[in-house]
């Protein structure tokens, strides 16, 4: 049996799960240690063998430690930040307001993985129906990388509520590329034992059990054996 084809040893498998389960969206415990380049390699590595559609392999990663250039994005979030908060009233805005969303200068290091749509030409293999194919490439590397670093014990926040165009414009990225997902990397106090989200209030895991349907939608899980090994995982852990 070729190397590739051994089955995982159950410790490994648990280590998969166990950067699945224990992987969090951090930014509020980030310590200022530097990450070794041997590691950022790594986890850009771990990235960049997502899978993509067609293999297009649409992705370019902006390693951003300049403090000028994270001022300038920092800008940005408290910008849209603002805007996000008019979304809520009363309470629900002060408990939004509370919420820490960003780490952008707390992190050793941002990151942007970008998406470069016009990459392998006007027509790529398998991205002809639905031409976001490449942005949800993208994501996959963004989610290769997140549980590589949990594995390296190193947390890794993506903070959204920022402008594409402006943070485009900060990054100087070309007419083509998209910035996908700006992520703060760094090693960390503590990984919390559930999301930020769920631990302040805002919003909790759904049951499992809720979201599983039997051939087509909002039909109830009729493979009783099935059911029940999902109510046996409708726990957080
Ligand atoms: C596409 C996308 C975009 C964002 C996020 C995630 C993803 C997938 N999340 C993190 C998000 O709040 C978090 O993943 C959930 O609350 C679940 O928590 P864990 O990731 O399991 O810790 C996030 N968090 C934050 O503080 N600021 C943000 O702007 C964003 N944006």
């Amino acid at each position: 049996m070729s190397e590739v084809n051994r089955p995982f040893t159950a410790e490994q498998l648990a280590g998969v799960y166990r950067a699945i389960y224990e992987r969090r969206d951090v930014r509020s415990q980030f310590l200022a240690d530097p990450i070794p380049p041997s590691v950022l390699a790594r986890l850009l590595k771990a990235a960049h063998h997502a899978p993509s559609v067609g293999f297009m392999q649409p992705w370019d990663f902006v390693v951003i430690e300049s403090p000028a250039i994270r001022q300038q994005v920092l800008a940005s979030f408290n910008q849209e930040n603002a805007k996000a908060a008019a979304n809520y009233q009363g309470e629900r805005q002060q408990h939004y307001q509370s919420l820490k969303l960003q780490g952008i200068l707390d992190s050793p290091i941002n990151l942007c993985i970008t998406c470069d749509r016009s990459r392998g030409g006007p027509h790529v293999l398998g991205r002809n129906s639905v031409m976001e194919m490449d942005l949800f490439s993208s994501c996959l590397a963004v989610q290769n990388l997140w549980l590589a670093a949990r594995a390296e014990g190193i947390g890794v926040g993506w903070v959204s509520i920022l402008d594409p165009q402006q943070l485009a414009t900060i990054l100087q990225l070309p007419e083509s590329v998209y910035p996908l997902a700006y992520l703060c990397l760094g090693y960390v106090s503590e990984f919390l034992d559930q999301p930020e989200l769920a631990s302040k209030g805002w919003r909790s895991r759904l049951p499992l059990t809720q979201l599983v349907h039997s051939d087509t939608w909002g039909s109830a899980v009729t493979n009783e054996q099935l059911l029940e090994q999902l109510i046996l995982n409708n726990s957080d852990k």
